[in-house]
């Protein structure tokens, strides 16, 4: 059918020949066109590389994340390549040595510096996050704080990566960036379906976060109530949605910052004796502190002078209701501006809303008790109870792998967190079962890192992403067909032309 038209041409020979050749010489140019533009959108670069320093009052990790380098940088395209924990402790433990801190980093920026592509080390932003041992050196001698953070900095200049800065986050940044992770990790805010569609997720899909560290700890949540402090609102433009979601960080309320309160209420209550009864710890097991290093932190309330030389012995009693007890006391639950909507110590809290993901020292207690992600509210408390009423021969022979330093603590700080959250932010035992105890999603650890790389590096749109930029498979296939069928059709035209020449 084709030949036949073709052989009814009336087209003179030379014209045919010079619009063949048009056809066929633009139809390879733009398939060359298209090939060199089809590479330089989507293969260099491969990926793209970012990394955050999370720098804890306890200890530094470093976080290396990947997306894909063209213009997909939606949901879910942000994976963890490498978890790095930096040796030593955390960097406001370095106020006396503050190049020690920057020295500190060193290894894992190494280590980073291996898993990212030759060449691409200056094209991978690094920012670094301290939380709430900063701010409390900070708040004992800025000066130091101010070098601690000087020296971070200057470490990490001395790489071949794009340094973004080293800074203090606020309480409020670390628990929204908390919970940015583990909504965009879970898809919470926006689901990419198989017909390539985008989705809205359902709105009880949102997760709140609590998060707790060694200094501070944070709630975050979207409320169903307006919330009422303007000061623990954060408002997010997140795929063209708005969220307001509700924050706070109780800063002397991590859990090594909890336990010194519980230990400096107990000498309180013993008018300083030199030796003291402490119920949350086990019998046998006695623990001397110098009063200098006990109050040494913005969060001891110091009540009259004492000798920083004298030492104070608690000596344990394996006593979980006097325990419970004294977690209480380190809460004032009567002062409030917004009755009833308060946490403690004054703090507006709406009422709490949805399912959350409890990690860092939350995971960790409830993960060492053994206790199933949604176990029941009774089972807890009476698994706690049990392990408390245990002497320290017992479970030092139980644990045999467990570092003194976690073990002597998870009565202690088991009862602490069950005061924070049933008294203080008021679970009960319906809502209970909305916390889930999590440590890592989808191969990545539930922290606020993630969060703080997406929103730095503007990784997450503020506007919905109704198109997807750029030439797609369907069009570039329908292109080449295209090109390819006429390159064929020229080809043909050219055979037959020749042919008739011949002849
Ligand atoms: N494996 C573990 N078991 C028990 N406690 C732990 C473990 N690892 C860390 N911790 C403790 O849990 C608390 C929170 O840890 P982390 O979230 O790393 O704190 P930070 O961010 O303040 O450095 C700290 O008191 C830390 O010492
Ligand atoms: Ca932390």
């Amino acid at each position: 059918m084709l030949l036949s038209v073709m052989g009814k041409c009336t087209l003179k020979p030379q014209l045919a020949g010079a619009l063949v050749a048009v056809i066929g010489c633009t139809s390879l140019i733009a398939l060359i066109l298209m090939l060199v533009q089809n590479d330089s959108a989507e293969m260099p670069p491969r990926f793209q590389y970012g990394i955050v320093f999370d720098a804890g009052s306890t200890h530094t990790a470093l976080f290396l994340y990947k997306w894909p380098g063209a213009k997909e940088n939606n949901t879910g395209v942000v994976s963890q390549v490498l978890v790095c924990d930096v040796e030593g402790p955390g960097i406001s433990s370095y106020a006396n040595d503050p190049p020690a801190a920057g020295q500190s980093l060193t290894v894992c920026l190494d280590d980073a510096k291996k898993a990212i592509p030759i060449g691409q080390e200056r094209n991978t932003p690094v920012y670094l996050g301290a939380t709430a041992g900063m701010r409390l050196l900070r708040l004992q001698n800025a000066t130091k704080a101010d070098q601690v953070m000087e020296e971070v900095a200057k470490t990490i200049k001395e790489y071949p990566f794009d340094f973004q800065g080293a800074r203090i986050l606020l309480g409020t940044e670390e628990g929204a960036f908390g919970w940015i992770t583990i909504n965009y990790i879970l898809e919470g805010f926006i689901k990419y379906s198989f017909e390539g569609k985008w989705l809205k997720p359902k709105e009880g899909e949102i997760l709140g976060a609590l998060d707790m560290g060694g200094s501070s700890t944070q709630i975050t949540f979207r409320p169903t109530d307006p919330i009422k402090d303007p000061t623990s609102e954060v408002q997010l433009r997140l795929y063209g949605l708005n969220y307001g979601i509700y924050t706070h960080s109780y800063l002397c309320y991590g859990k090594d910052q909890a336990m010194r309160q519980l230990q400096i209420q107990l000498l309180k209550m013993n008018n300083m004796s030199q030796r003291v009864t402490h119920p949350c710890y086990h019998q046998g097991y006695n623990l001397s502190l110098a009063l200098g290093d006990l109050y040494d932190s913005p969060c001891a309330e110091k009540t009259g002078a004492f000798d920083p030389t004298d030492i104070v012995t608690f000596l344990g009693s394996s006593d979980p209701g006097q325990c419970l007890k004294l977690t209480n006391t380190i809460f004032n639950f009567s002062d409030c501006s917004f009755p009833p909507d308060c946490a403690f110590n004054g703090v507006y809290q709406p009422p709490i809303n949805g399912n959350f993901y409890a990690f860092s020292s939350y995971y960790y207690t409830f993960d060492f008790l053994g206790l199933a992600p949604q176990a029941p509210l009774p089972l807890v408390l009476s698994t706690i109870e049990s392990f408390c009423k245990k002497n320290w021969s017992m479970v030092k022979t139980e644990y045999p792998n467990i570092p003194e330093k976690y073990l002597q603590d998870y009565c202690a700080s088991a009862n602490y967190k069950m005061t924070l959250l049933q008294e203080a932010y008021k679970f009960n035992e319906t809502t209970w079962s909305n916390i889930y105890f999590k440590k890592k999603v989808a191969d990545t650890n539930i922290g606020w890192t993630l969060g703080y790389m997406l929103n730095q590096s503007s990784l997450i749109p503020s506007e919905h992403p109704l198109l997807i930029t750029g030439v797609n498979h369907g069009q570039w296939a329908a292109g080449i067909f295209f090109i390819v069928f006429a390159l064929f059709l020229s080809f043909v035209v050219m055979i037959i032309l020749f042919a008739g020449n011949i002849n």
